[in-house]
C-alpha cells in the first residue's frame, strides 16, 4: 500500500475522471441537450474542460459556449432538465472504468479501510453507475454534488464523511483528479493524492500541489507489503 495510506483510516475517492472516464456519455448528453434548443454543438473534447463543478454548471457553460453569452434563467433551467434526462437514459453506453480502478478498491477495502465515494454529480447518478461496474459494494458512503448544502471544493462532503465515521482528518486521505478535489482536501487537513489523467480544466493537476502525485490508481498500492486485513498496517 502507497505509505502514505497505511494507518490511514478513511480514503474518499472522486467519481469522474478519477474512477471513471465518463465524459464520453456526458458529452454525448450536452450535445443532445444543445440539439434540442437547435444551437452549435460542442465537441466532446470541450466538455472534458467543462466538468468538475457539478452539472448544472456544466450545461451553464456549454450554453454560454453555443449562445456567446451566459443563459437566461429559464433557459438553464429547462436545459438542466433536458441534459438530466439525456444522461439518465445512458449513462453508462460508453462510460469505462479506468485501469485498476476496481482492483484497488478491492485492496482497500479488504484491509479495512473505510472507503468513501464524494462525487460532484448529481447523486441519482451514483448508484446506477456504481452497481453497472460492480462497484457499489466498495464504499460505506456516497455523497453527490446536491447531497449537501456545498460541494467541493468546498471542504464540507469530505468534513461530513470524516465525521459521520468518527475518522480525525488527518487519518484521512482524498484521492481526484481536479484541482476542486485537491482544494476540498487541503481545506479539510485531509492527505491528497493527485491523478494526473482526469478532467482538470485543461491544467495539470501539479499545478494543485497534492501532497502526493499519482501516474495511476495502481500507485496507490505500491506494494502488498504492510496489507493488514485490520486496516492498522
Ligand atoms: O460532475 C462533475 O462535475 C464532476 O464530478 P466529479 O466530482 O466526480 O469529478
Ligand atoms: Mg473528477
Amino acid at each position: 500500500m502507497h505509505s502514505k495510506l497505511k494507518g490511514k483510516r478513511l480514503v474518499a475517492f472522486d467519481l469522474d475522471g478519477t474512477l471513471i472516464d465518463s465524459v464520453p456519455d456526458l458529452a454525448v448528453a450536452v450535445q443532445k441537450t444543445l440539439e434540442d434548443q437547435r444551437l452549435a454543438v460542442p465537441q466532446e473534447a470541450h466538455v472534458r474542460d467543462w466538468v468538475g463543478n457539478g452539472a448544472p454548471v456544466l450545461v451553464e457553460r456549454a450554453l454560454t459556449w453555443a449562445l456567446n453569452e451566459s443563459p437566461s434563467e429559464e433557459m438553464q433551467a429547462g436545459c438542466y432538465r433536458g441534459f438530466l434526462d439525456h444522461y439518465a437514459n445512458a449513462p453508462n453506453r460508453l462510460t469505462q472504468l479506468y485501469p485498476g480502478a476496481a482492483e484497488v478498491l478491492s485492496m482497500l477495502k479488504d484491509a479495512g479501510l473505510t472507503l468513501v465515494l464524494i462525487t460532484n454529480k448529481p447523486e441519482d447518478f451514483i448508484a446506477p453507475i456504481l452497481e453497472h461496474f460492480g462497484l457499489a459494494s466498495y464504499f460505506d458512503l456516497c455523497l453527490g454534488g446536491d447531497s449537501l448544502a456545498r460541494k467541493k471544493p468546498d471542504p464540507l462532503p469530505l468534513l461530513h464523511a470524516a465525521e459521520h465515521f468518527s475518522v480525525s482528518a488527518g487519518a484521512c486521505a482524498m484521492v481526484g483528479d481536479s484541482r476542486h478535489d485537491i482544494a476540498a482536501g487541503k481545506a479539510a487537513g485531509f492527505t491528497t493524492f493527485g491523478l494526473p489523467y482526469g478532467y482538470n480544466h485543461g491544467e495539470p493537476i501539479s499545478d494543485s500541489h497534492p501532497d502526493v502525485l499519482l501516474d495511476s490508481l495502481n500507485d496507490l498500492i505500491s506494494s502488498t507489503t504492510g496489507f493488514s486485513t485490520t486496516g492498522t498496517a
